[in-house]
């Protein structure tokens, strides 16, 4: 029963195969009969045809020209079976090209439609790595099994339907053998998926340390610190740790395998000898002998090994198919996909009513009972302690996360009314860890906006706005040079380089509201204070929502909110905030002391 419902799950993997490729995969089945039915009983019989005719030429001078129609018929059957073999290779590549045509999209298209939740969750976010690392290779795997289980099983009824016609009880003691075998096969099946997915937080732990070691992004820090042989061996650690459970588990299913088929080459060892009396008797022929025990071995094999191999393959797709439908399930986010709308909502006001929240993975409220008005036109500074809430807040204005306590209000509406496209056209984001695309500079910066016009003109604004004049002149290729080091002609830029690129991506966009988090942090004093005096200019009479440490960027806002543990502690102008002598004024005069 237990074996029924793994079958399930294994044969709704095989169901996705063949809807992906239905005429390769009906036309591979066709093949593996072919090959199947040719290997075992074609190859008894034929074998059985060339034993007796030459044992008849030797022992009763029949003429030697005898021998020409079994050897022919022997020869065909071989260069049948390769062929096969052939037409079998070409016809897999097929069906995995067009697993891969179908299954690929989809499941980008999936990861790029899932809630936000689930990407910033530890837990979905291995599963969600587990299902699309894994789901095209363990489809051909599975379809693999099954056409293995299938070879074997016509092998199985071929070869033991020519034992049973001579000695029945040897034909049913293998069947019986067979079935404890099968029953260990699919334990054995589920214990290595088990282990391979908890072996896998190993292998991420040692990939990440080999990438601390070897990559580039540490190098300096690597050089100055010295830590190389501090991580070396934290590597090294994790690689046994991992090694070892491995080489446990796998030493438990050979041991069960193995064994297995150990078991079954006695039995056929003793089938083998108990064939030798009807031999002797005349009532089997020694030419069927010779077949039928080339055939029992085959069976031995197949038997012993893939059958294994393919059950515990099925055994693994059970586990792997239920986290792919549980990879299915995740919640999507409506509208995902959807570009931002062409026309930006007329904004007027954006509103927090006593809003809480806490992340879906937490039972700790990030933010509590907060209320907030941002109006359209002017300039907004959150400014608090790390960890305070601040990001938080911006996660929950653009919508990423829609499970809230509490009012959110766009122009009055509650902000989950709103949809996806209105709410991408409205924001414009720009994160302290920003993105930096390894591809053009001018695609760097029109992904803030693919969807608006006169971009040309566009784009050389917002490259002197955010001060990138100078960075141009010296690419190779102007605005077309490559970003980054992916490719040999690529350029890499500066931390400070790359977020001048950032916020030019963030200018070009005609989302009324932006935000900016940590925008200048990469900057030098100079280039900063430049940048603040210009964005303040370019910014004068939009929308701006900044978040600084630096609260001399922050000073000329019209307002400053103060945020401490996910509520406001205090805001108002800065001249309010300083006279009122609170966290604010004490915050600027310590960054102050610095520079008196
Ligand atoms: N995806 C998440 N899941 C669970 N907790 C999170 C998540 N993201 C942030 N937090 C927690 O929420 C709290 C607020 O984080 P947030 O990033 O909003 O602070 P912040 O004020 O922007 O800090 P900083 O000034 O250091 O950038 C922190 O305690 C942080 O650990």
């Amino acid at each position: 029963m237990i074996f029924l419902k793994k079958l399930h799950n294994g044969f709704y993997a095989l169901n996705m195969t063949f809807q992906a490729s239905p005429l390769s995969a009906i036309l591979y089945v066709i093949l593996i009969i072919i090959e199947a039915l040719s290997s075992t009983a074609g190859m008894t019989l034929a074998t059985a045809d060339f034993v007796n005719t030459a044992t008849e030429i030797l022992l009763r001078g029949f003429s030697k020209y005898l021998i020409y129609k079994p050897l022919i018929n022997l020869l065909l059957l071989l260069g049948i079976i390769n062929t096969v073999g052939t037409f079998i290779s070409l016809t897999r590549s097929s069906i995995k090209r067009n697993i891969q045509c179908k299954f690929s999209p989809m499941i980008t298209k999936k990861l790029s439609s899932l809630e936000f939740k689930h990407i910033e969750s530890k837990d979905s976010w291995e599963l969600i790595s587990r299902v699309s690392d894994n789901t095209i290779t363990l489809l051909m795997e599975v379809y693999d099994a099954f056409m293995s289980l299938l070879k074997i099983i016509i092998y199985i009824i071929s070869v033991l339907g020519i034992i049973m016609a001579y000695v029945w009880w040897a034909a049913i003691l293998i069947f019986l053998f067979s079935a404890p075998l099968m029953w260990l096969s699919v334990r054995a099946g589920r214990r290595n998926y088990q282990a391979t997915k908890e072996s896998e937080v190993y292998n991420r732990r040692v990939k990440y340390l080999e990438d601390v070691i070897t990559g580039k992004g540490n190098i300096e820090e690597r050089t100055l610190f010295g830590y190389g042989n501090y991580v070396s061996d934290k590597w090294q650690e994790q690689y046994e740790k991992g090694r070892k459970y491995r080489l446990k588990v796998s030493a438990r299913h050979l041991l069960l395998t193995r064994g297995s088929s150990l078991g079954l080459n006695v039995i056929i060892v003793l089938v083998a000898l108990t064939l030798i009396n009807p031999v002797i008797s005349g009532y089997l022929s020694s030419g069927m002998y010779m077949g039928l025990i080339g055939a029992i071995i085959g069976v031995l094999h197949y038997m012993g090994w893939d059958m294994a191999r393919s059950l515990e393959t099925i055994a693994n797709a059970n586990e792997f198919m239920k986290e792919f439908k549980k990879y299915l399930e995740l919640d999507e986010s409506e509208g995902a996909l959807r570009k931002p709308d062409v026309e930006p909502i007329v904004f007027s006001s954006l509103e927090f009513r006593g809003v809480s929240f806490k992340y879906p993975s937490d039972k700790k409220y990030i933010l509590k009972n907060l209320s907030f008005r941002l109006e359209s036109g002017k300039n907004y500074a959150f400014v608090g302690k790390n960890g305070a809430g601040k990001t938080t807040i911006t996660k929950l204005m653009t919508g990423l996360y829609k499970e809230y306590e509490g009012e959110i209000l766009l122009n009055g509406k509650e902000l989950r009314e709103y949809s996806a496209g209105t709410l991408k056209a409205t924001f414009s984001i720009i994160y302290q860890d920003f993105s930096k695309y390894y591809v053009s500079l001018k695609d760097n910066i029109v992904i803030g906006d693919i969807s608006g016009s006169e971009l040309d003109r566009r784009i050389c604004e917002v490259i002197d706005d955010a001060g990138l004049k100078d960075i141009v002149v010296k690419l190779k290729n102007g605005t077309n040079t490559l970003l980054g080091r992916v490719k040999e002609d690529g350029q890499d830029l500066s931390g400070g380089e790359w977020q001048r690129v950032a916020i030019a991506r963030s200018l070009i966009s005609r989302a009324p509201i932006k935000i900016m988090d940590e925008p200048t942090a990469a900057l030098d004093p100079i280039s900063e204070n430049q940048l603040y005096t210009k964005l303040r200019r370019l910014m004068e009479g939009k929308t701006t929502v900044f978040i600084s440490h630096r609260l001399g960027s922050t000073k000329l806002a019209d307002k400053i909110l103060v945020i401490e543990d996910g509520h406001i502690l205090e805001s108002g102008t800065h001249n309010e905030l300083i006279a009122a002598k609170g966290q604010y004024s004490e915050m600027f005069e310590a960054q102050r002391s610095w520079y008196s």
